[in-house]
């Protein structure tokens, strides 16, 4: 995937102002920067949520600038989001399933007319679900529970299963580890690891905790005031003197976050 000059505007204030960078097939981009400085402007561009006034995003050759959110959802993108959407009154595995309508065939006339192939089409679905999502992510023991019930990790968890649900190619993670203690970070990083390595989905994260970025993350961007200040392997970034002084503020302050 790549982003050719993305500019979005909010009024008076520029969020993104020429943002460029390419998602390489297959590998784990984190995006980085301090708060406002247009991480999730940039998801929210990718999934067609906000529209950039200039710019465009290329996607496998095809330019998914005009596409619709629909579309982009079908063609293997899926996105979770910094704070948790689920249906917290439905259990673990009817979250998971809203996750798969991106791929039922037929909209619900044809679903009338054809049972039995939308039935053996959720036959395949709950399969799926039940044998390589649940038990990628571990979380057998719950599906049954209702989703409002659960511990702050599992809901995250739960969400990553619904996007999951949806078949992606690329999977755009706001935020997965926000709010989680030192466990459950461990757990999701391995999960989105597992996803990356054994699926080959190709995953953009937007992650503030810099011990996570620095170990999953095979590039980083980052960004500050809308702009790109600094790109490369974790390793490059964390000792860009930009990224230090912009984004970390000092060098003392960096030599803690990075763990330098
Ligand atoms: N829908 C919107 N309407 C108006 N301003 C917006 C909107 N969405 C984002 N912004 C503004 O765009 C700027 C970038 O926001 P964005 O959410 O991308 O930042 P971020 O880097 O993800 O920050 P954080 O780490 O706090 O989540 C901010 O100044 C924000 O207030």
């Amino acid at each position: 995937m790549a982003l050719e000059d993305i500019h979005l505007r909010f009024g008076g204030l520029n969020a993104l102002s020429g943002v460029s960078f390419k998602v390489a097939k297959g590998h784990i981009q984190a995006i980085i920067g301090p708060n406002g400085a247009g991480k999730t402007c940039i998801l929210n561009c990718i999934c067609r949520f906000y529209h950039p006034y200039r710019g465009r995003i290329f996607y496998e050759g095809q330019d998914i600038s005009k596409i619709s959110t629909h579309k982009v959802a079908s063609l293997g993108i899926a996105r979770s989001f910094q704070n948790i959407e689920l249906f917290k009154g439905m259990t673990v595995l009817d979250n998971i399933k809203l996750g798969h309508h991106v791929h039922m065939h037929g909209g619900f006339l044809s679903g009338g007319l054809y049972l039995g192939k939308a039935k053996r089409e959720e036959m395949r679905v709950r399969t799926e679900i039940e044998e390589k999502i649940i038990d990628l992510l571990e979380i057998e023991a719950i599906r049954k529970k209702v989703v409002g019930t659960l511990p702050y990790g599992f809901q995250k968890r739960v969400e990553l299963a619904r996007a999951l649900a949806m078949r992606p190619r690329i999977l755009l993670l706001d935020e997965p580890m926000a709010g989680m203690n030192l466990e459950e970070t461990e757990d999701m990083a391995r999960f989105i690891l597992d996803v990356n390595e054994e699926w080959g989905v190709t995953v953009v994260l937007i992650e503030h905790d810099m011990g996570v970025v620095m170990d999953i993350s095979d590039r980083v961007v980052v960004l500050d005031f809308g702009t790109k200040i600094a790109e490369g392997t974790p390793e490059q970034v964390s000792k860009d003197p930009h990224v230090i002084q912009a984004y970390l503020g000092s060098e003392e302050a960096a030599h803690s976050k990075l763990g330098l």
